[in-house]
């Protein structure tokens, strides 16, 4: 055994493969490869946090949690290489990319899957990769992180509704006024239900924190292609904008409305 040989860096530093002459696009390659990375380890906790809530290890699923939100804080932060990359360096190689788009990176689509937004129109652009198909639809009809906590609530003998507990998990979760007034008594009544509530909140920094990756994705898109059309066909700053609008645990916000009231 041997650094390189355990860490496979044969493969992994030969996978830089720019498919144009400019200097910047090696920055633009490995922004990406970082970024799939993480997610790959983003997806490996979450789907074992998703696992433990079921088998009713809270504690555990939490520690996952944690490290989750540190790799997304790291994630965030990376944005602030790739906006070196100038409008200028990008259009020299951004004609190669051809129709190549963020919308196809399966790693994503399985973190916003586990998350809960579930979108199976999204698996068609996975058709020819049997492998990430089969996960993304695999995370389609299970429960996704909140129905898991939700089940785990419910077993705890909190008043959860029963369509939410029955509902169809392939469709993304939708704010249940009902659900709402259970997860305020939680919060108006902390300090007996203390574990709850504090997991509650550690879901509301993981929506925050991808929020924030969304936002800094959209600001890097507006300053490198400005109002350009996306390279996968969508309105590019638009759409992006658009998806800040997505909110896995809705009923966790309207909480905060609830509070005091
Ligand atoms: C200069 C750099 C970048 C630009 C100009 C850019 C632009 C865009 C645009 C315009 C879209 C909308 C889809 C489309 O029409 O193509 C998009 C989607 C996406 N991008 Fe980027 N992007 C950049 C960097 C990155 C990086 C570093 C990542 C990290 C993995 C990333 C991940 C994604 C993902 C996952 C989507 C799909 C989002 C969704 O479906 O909600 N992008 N990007
Ligand atoms: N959608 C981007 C292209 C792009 O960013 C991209 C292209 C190939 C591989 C990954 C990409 N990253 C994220 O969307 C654009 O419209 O310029």
């Amino acid at each position: 055994m041997s650094y390189g040989s355990y860490l496979a860096l044969e493969t992994l530093l030969d996978a830089q493969r720019p498919v144009s002459e400019h200097h910047d696009e090696m920055l633009f390659i490995i922004q990406h490869q970082t970024s799939e990375l993480w997610l790959k380890l983003v997806l490996h906790e979450t789907r074992s946090a998703m696992a433990l809530l079921a088998a009713d290890e809270m504690r555990m699923a939490l520690k996952r949690i944690a490290r989750v939100k540190h790799i997304q804080r790291t994630l965030t932060d990376q944005w602030s290489v790739l906006a070196t990359l100038t409008p200028t360096e990008y259009q020299e190689f951004r004609p190669y990319l051809g129709h190549a788009s963020g919308f196809q990176s399966w790693q994503y689509r399985a973190v916003e899957f586990a998350l809960g937004n579930k979108h199976a129109g999204m698996l068609r652009v996975h058709e020819a990769d049997p492998e990430a198909h089969a996960v993304l639809t695999e995370l389609l009809e299970a429960p996704s992180l909140y129905d898991e906590f939700l089940r785990y609530l419910s077993r705890r003998g909190y008043a959860i509704p029963e369509h939410v507990l029955t509902r169809d998990v392939t469709r993304a979760h939708e704010l249940d006024p009902q659900l709402t007034r259970v997860l305020t008594r939680i919060y108006a009544e902390a300090e007996d239900n203390w574990d709850v509530y504090e997991a509650c909140e550690e879901l509301v920094d993981l929506e925050d924190n991808f929020q924030l990756w969304r936002f800094r994705h959209l600001k890097t898109v507006q300053r490198v292609i400005g109002m350009k059309t996306g390279t996968g066909g969508s309105s590019g700053v638009g759409f992006l904008q658009k998806a800040l609008e997505l909110t896995f645990f809705p009923e966790l916000f309207a909480v905060r409305t609830e509070i005091g009231s």
